[in-house]
C-alpha cells in the first residue's frame, strides 16, 4: 500500500529525498489555506510542517489516513495536539535541531540592540554620518536574565558567559545543579527584573508564559533596559514595549517573533531603538537541514516501522525496540479488546499486570495498546495515541504492576476491568510466536485469537458441549477451535469456541437458554 506524506511548509529539500529513498510518496503544497488543507488532507499518512502550516481541529478532522503530523523545528503550537491526540495522531517535533541557530540568533540581536547596528547602517548607506548618534552599551560585565533555561536558553547562557556577561535565569523548572554546572544564577522573576541590563526570553508560549513580560513587569525592569525575544509572539505586551521604548524606559528592544504573525503592519514598526527580523530565529542553512532530515526520518520511522521519536502525544519506541514490543503490543491490544468487550456496561478501572521477560521491555507503548484494544469496544476510532488521554478524561483509574519471575510463560500480560466493583480478567501470552489467550478469570486455557469467538461462561456439568454442538450444527455454525477451562469439577468454567463466521441472534437466544450457560457472547478480533 502507498504511504503518502504531505510537506506543507518551506523545508530543506533533502527531506524530500528522504521520504523517498525510504519508497514513500511526497507531495509539497505550500501556503494552504486551513480550508485548502482540510480538502486534500485525506489523502495523506502524514503531513510535515513548519510554523507557517497550521493544522488545527478542521483540517485534523478531515484527516481519515493521517497518523503522524512533524514539526521540522521546536514550537508546536501551530499544531492542533488535543486534536491530534484525540483522533489517534502522533505529533513530533525535532528539539535540538535548530538550537544553536537560534541562540546565535538571540545573541545577534542582543548585540544588533546594544549597538543599534540596523538603524546605523541604514543611515550610514543613506550618505549620512551618524556617529554621535549611535553611542551603545557594552555588553561586558553587565546582567542578562534569561527567561527559560532550556536548550536555547542554556546555549545562549553559554555565549553570554563567553563575551563575560554575568547571567541570572528565572526557569521554574531549573535545577540548582543545573545552573551550578552552566555557571548562572537562578533567580525568581521579581529579582530578575529589578537586576538584569538586558532580558532574553526562551520559553515556549503556554498559559503561564503567555505576557510574561507584561506592562507591569516591565515597568518592574531597570532604566535603560534591552529586552530580546525569538522565541514566541505573545510573551511580551507589545503595546507597553512600544510605550516603554518612546518613554526610554527599554532603551532598545529586538523582536524576532510577534503575536501576530506575519507582522506586516505593527506599532512598534520605526519605533527608535526598535529592531524586527521576520520569525528568523531558525533561517540558517545548518539548521534547516537538521529539522527537515530529521523530522523525514522520523515520520518515515513511524510510518514504516513503528519507532516513535521526540513525540509529544505518545511515548518513544526506538527503531531497535520497534520489532521486540510488536507481538506483545499486538497481545495487548488483543486482551484489551477481549476486556472491553465483554465490560460493555463500562467499567471505571483497569489493572494492568506484567509478569516475565516483558518487563524488561518499554512498557509504556503496550498499556497504550492495551487500553486501546479495551475502549474499542465502546468507541470506534482509539489507537495508542489516543487511548490514555481518552481513558483519563473519562476518570478511568489506571494501574500497572510488573513481577519479573513468570510461573509457567516466559512473559505474561494480564488486563483487568473493574465493572460494578468486579475484576473481569484475561491473561495471554506469546506461544511459539503467537498471540494466546492463556487465562480467563483464573481459569486456565490456552487459546488462539480467531476473527470471531463465541466466549461462554458456564457451569461445569454434562450436556453442555453436546447441547452447543447441536445449537451450533443446526445453525450451519462451524466449530474451527475448542478450548475449555475451568475452575473444579461441576464450579465455574469457560469455553471459548473459534468459529469461522458471526452467530445470528437467534441462534445466540438458544445458546444462551441452555441450562449450563451463566453468559454467552461472540467477540470479535
Ligand atoms: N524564533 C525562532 O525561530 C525559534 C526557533 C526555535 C525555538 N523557538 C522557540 O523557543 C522556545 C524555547 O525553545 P527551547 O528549545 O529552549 O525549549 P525548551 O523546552 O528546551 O526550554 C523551554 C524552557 O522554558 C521553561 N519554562 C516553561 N515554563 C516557564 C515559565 N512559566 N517561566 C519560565 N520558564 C519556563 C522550561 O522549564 C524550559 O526550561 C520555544 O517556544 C520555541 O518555539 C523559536
Ligand atoms: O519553534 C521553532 O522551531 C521556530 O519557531 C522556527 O519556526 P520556523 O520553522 O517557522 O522557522
Amino acid at each position: 500500500m502507498t504511504i503518502k506524506v504531505l510537506i506543507g511548509d518551506s523545508l530543506a529539500p533533502g527531506a524530500i529525498d528522504i521520504f523517498k529513498a525510504r519508497g514513500i510518496e511526497v507531495d509539497v503544497k505550500v501556503g494552504l489555506s486551513q480550508p485548502e488543507l482540510a480538502e486534500i488532507i485525506g489523502e495523506y499518512d502524514g503531513l510535515a510542517v513548519r510554523s507557517a502550516c497550521k493544522p488545527n481541529a478542521d483540517v485534523i478532522a478531515a484527516a481519515t489516513k493521517l497518523k503522524v503530523i512533524g514539526r521540522a523545528g521546536i514550537g508546536v503550537d501551530n499544531v492542533d495536539i488535543p486534536a491530534a491526540t484525540k483522533k489517534g495522531v502522533v505529533v513530533m517535533n525535532t528539539p535540538f535541531g535548530n538550537a544553536v541557530t537560534t541562540a546565535e540568533h538571540a545573541i545577534a540581536m542582543l548585540f544588533a540592540a546594544a549597538r543599534q547596528i540596523p538603524a546605523a547602517s541604514a543611515r550610514t548607506q543613506n550618505g549620512e554620518w551618524p556617529k554621535k548618534d549611535y553611542v551603545g552599551t557594552e555588553l561586558f560585565s553587565k546582567t542578562l536574565g534569561l527567561i527559560g533555561a532550556g536548550n536555547i536558553g542554556s546555549l545562549v547562557a553559554e555565549r553570554a558567559r563567553g563575551i563575560k556577561m554575568k547571567v541570572i535565569a528565572f526557569d521554574p523548572f531549573l535545577t540548582e545543579e543545573r545552573a551550578v554546572e552552566l555557571g548562572i544564577e537562578k533567580v525568581e522573576l521579581d529579582a530578575l527584573l529589578a537586576r538584569a541590563d538586558a532580558i532574553t526570553l526562551h520559553t515556549p508560549l503556554t498559559d503561564q508564559t503567555r505576557n510574561i513580560l507584561s506592562r507591569e513587569n516591565l515597568e518592574k525592569t531597570k532604566k535603560g533596559v534591552i529586552i530580546v525575544n525569538c522565541a514566541r509572539g505573545g510573551l511580551v505586551d507589545e503595546e507597553a514595549l512600544k510605550d516603554l521604548l518612546d518613554n526610554g524606559h527599554v532603551s532598545a528592544a529586538a523582536l524576532d517573533v510577534f503575536e501576530t504573525e506575519p507582522a506586516k503592519e505593527h506599532p512598534l514598526f520605526g519605533t527608535p531603538g526598535f529592531i524586527a527580523t521576520p520569525h528568523l530565529g531558525a533561517s540558517t542553512v545548518e539548521a534547516q537541514d537538521n529539522v527537515a532530515f530529521q523530522v523525514a526520518e522520523q515520520m518515515a520511522d513511524y510510518l514504516l516501522t513503528g519507532a516513535v521519536t521526540n513525540a509529544l502525544n505518545m511515548p518513544s519506541i526506538s527503531a531497535e525496540e520497534a520489532p521486540r514490543l510488536k507481538p506483545f503490543a499486538e497481545l495487548a491490544e488483543k486482551l484489551g479488546e477481549f476486556a472491553g468487550q465483554v465490560s460493555t456496561e463500562g467499567f471505571d478501572a483497569v489493572e494492568i499486570d506484567y509478569e516475565g521477560d516483558v518487563c524488561e521491555l518499554n512498557r509504556k507503548p503496550l498499556t497504550s495498546a492495551a487500553l486501546a484494544g479495551i475502549l474499542r469496544a465502546s468507541m470506534k476510532d482509539v489507537n495508542m495515541v489516543s487511548a490514555p488521554s481518552i481513558l483519563k478524561d473519562r476518570g478511568i483509574d489506571l494501574k500497572e504492576t510488573t513481577v519479573e519471575e513468570s510461573a509457567t510463560y516466559e512473559s505474561l500480560i494480564r488486563i483487568k476491568v473493574r465493572v460494578d466493583g468486579k475484576w473481569r480478567t484475561v491473561s495471554g501470552s506469546i506461544v511459539n510466536g503467537q498471540a494466546r489467550i492463556v487465562a480467563v478469570k483464573e481459569m486456565t486455557l490456552d487459546a488462539k485469537f480467531r476473527p470471531f469467538i463465541l466466549f461462554i461462561n458456564n457451569t461445569d456439568k454434562p450436556g453442555f458441549i453436546g447441547g452447543l454442538g447441536s445449537v451450533l450444527g443446526d445453525a450451519g455454525i462451524n466449530i474451527a477451535t475448542f478450548n475449555l477451562g475451568r475452575e473444579e469439577e461441576g464450579g465455574d468454567a469457560i469455553a471459548m469456541i473459534g468459529i469461522d463466521q458471526d452467530i445470528p441472534k437467534e441462534t445466540m437466544d438458544k445458546i444462551n437458554a441452555l441450562s449450563q450457560v451463566r453468559y454467552a457472547k461472540v467477540l470479535r478480533f
